[in-house]
């Protein structure tokens, strides 16, 4: 039997998240086009992940994150890519400067009870509602054509 070792991508996801609102950008370009999604990207070489989430909260948002908790872990696999993408979802409790419009990302406030599920990845309603609560969290979610959820597994964990 041959054996092949797919090394899985690796990306950041950031969700603003303050007196009973999150931060979501609608995604202007790229992957997720025409989706609200926290913001987030790949993992740079020789960056860490937090550092990387970071990153990109500052390049997509332009702001800069001060306490920031990592609340979820979520492995993607795709009939149509050839790796698995593990997302790391961290959790920003507080940040400096002012969320302004950029190349990739419109940013827009929703209430917990307002968040756009039907603009958003399928994925989205399973977790969230964990992400909303404080808990931690890992998904392993199966994709066809890239947008249709076809399986998943979700636990609520005690650690990451
Ligand atoms: N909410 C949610 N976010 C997801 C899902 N799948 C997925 O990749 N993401 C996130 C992770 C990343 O934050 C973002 C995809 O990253 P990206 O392609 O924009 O990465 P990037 O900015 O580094 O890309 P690039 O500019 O280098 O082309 O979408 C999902 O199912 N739900």
């Amino acid at each position: 039997m041959e054996h092949t070792l797919v090394a899985k991508k690796l990306l950041t996801l950031a969700i603003v998240n303050r007196e009973g609102r999150v931060l979501l950008g609608l995604k202007k370009r790229g992957f997720g086009e025409g989706y609200y999604n926290g913001f987030g990207g790949k993992v740079e070489v020789g960056e860490t992940v937090e550092a990387a989430a970071r990153r990109e909260l500052q390049e997509e948002a332009v702001i800069i994150a001060g306490n920031i908790k990592k609340q979820g872990l979520l492995t993607f696999h795709f009939d149509d890519k050839p790796q698995p993408w593990e997302v790391h979802v961290f959790n920003v409790l507080d940040y400096n400067g002012e969320p302004c419009e950029t190349d990739e990302m419109s940013p827009q406030w929703f209430s917990h009870d307002q968040i756009p599920f039907d603009k958003m990845w399928k994925d989205d309603e399973i977790w969230y509602p964990h992400f909303l609560a404080g808990h931690l969290f890992q998904g392993e979610f199966f994709f066809r054509n890239t947008h249709h959820l076809d399986s998943y597994n979700f636990d609520v964990v005690s650690k990451l």
